[in-house]
């Protein structure tokens, strides 16, 4: 079979996928994974390694993703590689069939992790051109869909596409929160992952105890605050100020997490902005970053491609408004800060280089900062490790 392009091709012999975007481009190729279709934002993402990390951070609920990367699934499937216990991307796309995992680490193919958690996998795409597509168009709306027997009702696919509302407006926070509050130490995962020694633990009345509000968060987040010093509790999106007053923190963190910041309007915000209040230092990364500028006043948009790669280059601000360092991040947002509606006792910290967009923010009256990029890493590089450190370090 030839690689498809998008295009209104009819299908061709032997696809068993396809993508049927909005605009009604179709797009056919070899499916893998589960059978069946799903709707979401069509994206693109370039790192070239972490694909079981990305495809299970909660931050990519309600999208499907093109890797740009052609060879994904050549190191399997682990049980370690995983951000929340289950997949939250919609499906992904690639260039290159998934081979048999060659990797020590590897206890199953991609092919049937993604069987086995529902999600749907597109291969044979010319994923530069979709790519290209996107980059020129914006992300659009699209419908993923796989039939070993090869049976596609186009115009239904299609209607679907045209259907969902998109991710503009849509509040995914709550609903791929943790439902129970729980403490992180306690969990079968710690600290950092180590070769031969798995994950560290995180437990210890010592340790300055950080209350994290999950919006969808990544569980290397969680493991980076223990290994900078902390213990962490977690509770759901929705906690109220009390709730979290009740546990004690001597620092608040607010997560990552999917959708669009500015519908998460009656749980969020709110209770952040009696959190600042309360003076304890408080730390925010991507959507935590996004709604804590929502609690001081600012606003958000949606971008028009959005940044998702894990070699993002920012250049970080020193107070003295002179000092310019850059750090090389990972990055997953399809929605940014608008930097000029910052009120004025924010102070913007981090700029992308790729855009100029924001990504970061610093309170001027309280000890309360956040990045628009993902620090945690995994996948991604850890120039950004000193934000936990300084978090942790600021606790009492
Ligand atoms: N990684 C995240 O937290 C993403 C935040 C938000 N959903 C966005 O797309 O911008």
């Amino acid at each position: 079979m030839a690689d498809a392009k998008p295009s209104h091709a009819p299908k061709p012999e032997g696809a068993t996928g396809v993508l049927v975007l909005a605009s009604g481009e179709v797009v056919w190729g070899r499916g893998f994974g589960a059978e069946g279709q799903a709707v979401g934002e069509v994206c693109f993402h370039t790192a070239m390694t972490g694909y079981q990390e990305i495809m299970t951070d909660p931050s990519f609920a309600g999208q499907i993703i093109t890797f740009t990367f052609p060879h994904i699934g050549n190191v399997g499937a682990n049980p370690d590689d995983i951000e929340a216990y289950a997949p939250h991307a919609l499906g992904m796309i690639v260039r290159e069939d998934v081979t048999a995992p060659s990797n020590f680490r590897a206890v199953e193919n991609l092919d049937g992790w993604m069987r086995r958690h529902a999600r749907i996998g597109l291969s044979g795409i010319d994923t530069r051109a979709l790519t290209r597509r996107i980059r020129a168009g914006g992300a659009p709306n699209g419908v993923i869909a796989h039939s070993v027997a090869g049976e596609f009702d186009l115009d239904a696919l299609l209607e679907m596409a045209r259907a969902w509302p998109g991710l503009e407006g849509m509040d995914l926070a709550k609903s791929v929160s943790t439902e129970t509050h729980y403490a992180w130490g306690q969990t079968r995962e710690g600290g950092p992952w180590r070769l031969g020694f798995g994950y560290g633990g995180g437990e210890g009345d010592e340790r300055p105890h950080v209350v994290a509000i999950d919006y969808g968060s990544k569980h290397n987040i969680f493991r980076n605050l223990v290994h900078a010093g902390a213990k962490v509790s977690v509770l759901p999106a929705t906690a109220t100020f009390d709730e979290v007053m009740a546990l004690q923190p001597n620092g608040i963190f607010l997560s990552n997490g999917p959708g669009d910041p500015a519908a998460t309007g009656e749980y969020a915000v709110p209770v952040i902005r009696q959190l600042l209040e309360t003076n304890k230092p408080l730390f925010g990364i991507c959507l935590g970053h996004q709604l804590l500028a929502l609690a001081v006043g600012a606003r958000t948009t949606k971008m028009f491609q959005g940044h998702r790669g894990a070699n993002h280059p920012v250049k970080r601000v020193g107070a003295d408004g002179a000092t310019e360092q850059v750090e090389i991040t990972s990055m997953n947002h399809g929605f940014a800060v608008e930097r000029d509606s910052l009120p004025a006792n924010a102070r913007e910290t981090h700029v992308s280089l790729f855009d100029g967009s924001n990504a970061g923010l610093e309170l001027t009256d309280r000890p309360a900062f956040s990045v628009q990029y993902h620090p945690e890493a995994s996948p991604g590089p850890q120039d950004s490790f000193y934000l936990f450190e300084r978090f942790v370090g600021s606790l009492r």
